[in-house]
């Protein structure tokens, strides 16, 4: 009988935690942290009580601290650290992965300095193993509390991603499969700063109307750099796009909301992202992603009020009286 696949996830915060914990109900996981105690602690303990409070993690999921052993076990590789830690995790790897395993990232940021997405850095890294991501509206709690979610393994071999997809999917986690790695990826990347847009209305109690229009014309310029980069427009209306949006910017638990929240009510930058003690990608991701905008020629104003505030030079109410200074153009101009 052919032995079970193992899956190996690097990163230990709350959603590499949580992937770790879908797989492992499935197939013999091992999670690797940077940091000894929380391996021993999700180990020994079932639980990571930083990331996820005293929710129990499954008995077999297993946790090590050292790197090259989490490498060598792999049959599948999940990276869950955040975009400016990836090529730091996977480049003393490189020689330690099996040939032809595949990667999967759960990372949601551009890298900064290079403005590449996570599957690039990782392709960069590990030449020659299939590159791909899983990615929806996952908020990592509510998945770790069992809650009814839906995701989506995007790789450009389908028939990777069905080998992939019964490896994560549990009767309350439904994996669906795409071949749009470019579009799927590009959300997940994108929602985060209208998440942070949307945080700020919502720090300045703003109506729904409002709301409304954040959320929309967001999708619209999400839709808009994705198709001008390659992505197919249609990804955009999917679980990865429309739909971790919408779950970004209407969940109080997500963290980039939250950051957005905490500077309509007059925190720094700085002291926002130090109150939250997690990554919330947008903050760096917001102005990279004006670069790609400009470089591609597309219009992102709300990507551009949202770097514009993360990088201090305007504040959430002027924004938000801004809006004014772009002349609305034809809503179908997509592109
Ligand atoms: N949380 C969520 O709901 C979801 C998150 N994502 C994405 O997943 C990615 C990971 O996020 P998430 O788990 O939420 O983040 P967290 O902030 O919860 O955890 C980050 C993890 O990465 C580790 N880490 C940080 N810096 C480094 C580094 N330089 N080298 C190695 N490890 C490092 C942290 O270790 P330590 O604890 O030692 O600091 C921690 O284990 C992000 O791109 C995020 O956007 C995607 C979908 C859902
Ligand atoms: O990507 C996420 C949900 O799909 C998590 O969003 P936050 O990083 O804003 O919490």
């Amino acid at each position: 009988m052919a032995r079970a696949i193992r899956v190996v996830v690097l990163g230990s915060g709350s959603w590499g935690t949580t992937v770790a914990a879908l797989s492992a109900r499935n197939t013999p996981t091992l999670v690797w942290s940077r940091n000894e105690e929380t391996a021993r602690e999700i180990s020994t303990e079932h639980r990571n009580r930083r990331y996820l409070g005293e929710r129990p993690l499954p008995e077999s999921l297993r946790a090590t601290s050292d790197l090259v052993e989490a490498a060598h076990e792999a049959d599948v590789l999940v990276v869950g650290v955040p975009s400016d830690a990836v090529r730091e995790t996977l480049e003393p790897i490189a020689d330690e992965l099996r040939a032809w395993v595949p990667v999967v990232s759960l990372v949601k940021g551009l890298e900064p300095g290079t403005r590449l997405r996570p599957t690039q850095v990782m392709a960069e890294c590990l030449p020659g193993h299939p590159v791909g991501l899983l990615a929806g509206p996952n908020l990592a709690g509510e998945i770790a509390d069992g809650m009814a979610a839906a995701a989506v393994v995007a790789m450009q071999d389908d028939a990777v991603a069905a080998a992939l997809q019964p490896l994560f999917a549990t009767p309350r986690f439904r994996v669906y499969r795409n071949t749009d790695v470019l579009g799927c990826e590009l959300g997940g990347i994108l929602k985060n700063i209208v998440a942070i847009a949307a945080g700020m209305a919502e720090g300045l109690s703003v109506g729904d109307n409002t709301r409304a229009m954040v959320l929309s014309r967001g999708l619209a310029e999400m839709t808009r750099l994705g198709e001008a980069m390659g992505a197919s427009p249609r990804t955009f209306a999917g679980l990865t796009g429309m739909g971790d949006l919408i779950a970004t910017c209407m969940s109080p638990s997500s963290r980039n909301r939250r950051v957005g929240e905490a500077l309509a009510r007059g925190m720094t930058i700085e002291e926002a992202v130090d109150a939250l003690g997690q990554v919330a990608e947008g903050v760096k991701t917001a102005p990279t992603v004006l670069e790609l905008a400009r470089e591609y020629g597309v219009e992102m104003p709300i990507a551009a009020e949202v770097a514009a505030v993360v990088t201090g030079q305007r504040t959430p109410t002027d924004v938000y009286r801004g809006l004014r200074r772009v002349a609305p153009g034809d809503e179908e101009d997509i592109v």
